[in-house]
């Protein structure tokens, strides 16, 4: 027999988290699918719990009209002693889940993920939500559709980031052991400072970091029994722990990002926003703004490709106008590339 809450009729488990579970649920006849999670709260004072939520919501509602990419509560409910908050449900699962079936996502794509996970960590620091568990597995992405390209469905892919201020709700038994379990790879983005019980802002901008070189290294991790992409240096220490235990001895840029050179702009950034003492870290907003200006330079670098693809087309073709319509979008992506 199936279960209904408050009207959500639930259609599977999803899976588990350590702060509840997660279940795909419909509503009436409506094509819509939901997310239904039960939260764990342990020993946490459901009052307090109920004021935390208003609170995000609250802030949701203001996020709503900005489109900034964060996953909102569509209602949450308190029935039988546990609270289950309501989302949309988003099909292609996780950030890493989506990695794993997508190996073929370009440097583009990852540009763009890491643009929206920045819009969306600069919004919650600027309302003073401490995200507290930011990893890949709280990177949601959804689809939708994106058009036709020689007859064939493209789909469009936007990120949601979840489960921000859930940590801080739970009770601080499941939170102290939340960091360093060995069953999820959520030690591997954890901020060396939170061994000794410290999270702030800062913390968030490490695992931000962590999973920028987990989108552009790729490396798959068996834990438990599901594959996670996870940023790893050398099998089973999580950077995090690594630069606790001994900062002087680990070389970050020698063993993460080794594509990339040494002097290249998000390799850079990235590097910065791992730094061992969280003061030499960047704010979320300069993040942001960064990524930004290596997302334009990107799409102009492609732009100017593009252009002297049309020219040389054109020229071998005797086709003029195309020729000269390729010389200027070109010229026009070096003038932009060389401005950002
Ligand atoms: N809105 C959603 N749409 C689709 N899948 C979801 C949604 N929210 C969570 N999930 C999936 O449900 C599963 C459990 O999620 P949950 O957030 O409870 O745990 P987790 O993030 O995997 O681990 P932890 O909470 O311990 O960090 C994950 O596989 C996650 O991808």
């Amino acid at each position: 027999m199936s279960q209904t809450v408050g009207g959500y009729e639930i259609t599977k488990e999803v899976g588990k988290g350590i702060f509840g579970t997660v279940y795909e649920a419909r509503r009436g006849q409506g094509e819509l699918t939901y997310a239904l999670k039960k939260l764990r709260l342990g020993s946490r004072d459901a009052d307090e719990v109920l004021n935390q939520l208003k609170a995000l919501q609250a802030i949701q509602k203001e996020a709503r009209d900005t489109e900034v990419p964060i996953l909102r509560l569509v209602e949450f409910l308190h029935q039988d002693d546990a609270f289950w908050l309501v989302s949309r449900y988003c099909d292609e699962g996780s950030l890493s889940d989506f990695l794993l079936l997508h190996p073929e996502t370009d440097e583009n794509q990852n540009v763009k993920f890491m643009m929206q996970i920045a819009e969306a960590v600069k919004y919650l620091h600027r309302k003073d939500i401490v995200h507290g568990g930011l990893t890949m597995n709280n990177v949601l992405v959804c689809s939708q559709f994106g058009g036709f390209v020689r007859g064939r469905t493209v789909m469009k892919y936007t990120i949601k980031v979840t489960d921000y201020g859930i940590a801080q709700m739970s009770a601080e038994d499941i939170f102290l052991h939340y960091y360093y379990r060995y069953d999820t790879p959520t030690r591997f983005y954890t901020a060396p400072e939170v061994q000794d019980g410290i999270y702030t802002k800062e913390s968030d901008i490490f695992s931000m970091g962590a999973i920028f070189v987990a989108l552009t290294d790729r490396t798959p991790l068996k834990i438990g029994d599901h594959h996670s992409i996870v940023p790893f240096i050398v099998p089973d220490i999580p950077f995090g722990q690594a630069l606790n235990t001994s900062p002087s001895r680990i070389r970050l840029s020698e063993v993460a990002m080794q594509d990339y050179s040494r002097k290249d702009s998000l390799k850079t950034l990235v590097m910065s926003m791992l730094s061992t003492d969280p003061k030499d870290r960047p704010t979320a907003e300069a993040v942001s703004e960064r990524v930004q200006a290596i997302g334009n330079a990107t799409g102009a670098m492609a732009g100017v490709f593009l252009g002297i693809a049309i020219a040389v087309g054109g020229a071998l073709m005797g086709l003029w106008p195309l020729f000269l319509v390729g010389l200027l979008g070109g010229l026009m992506s070096f003038y932009l590339l060389i401005q950002g």
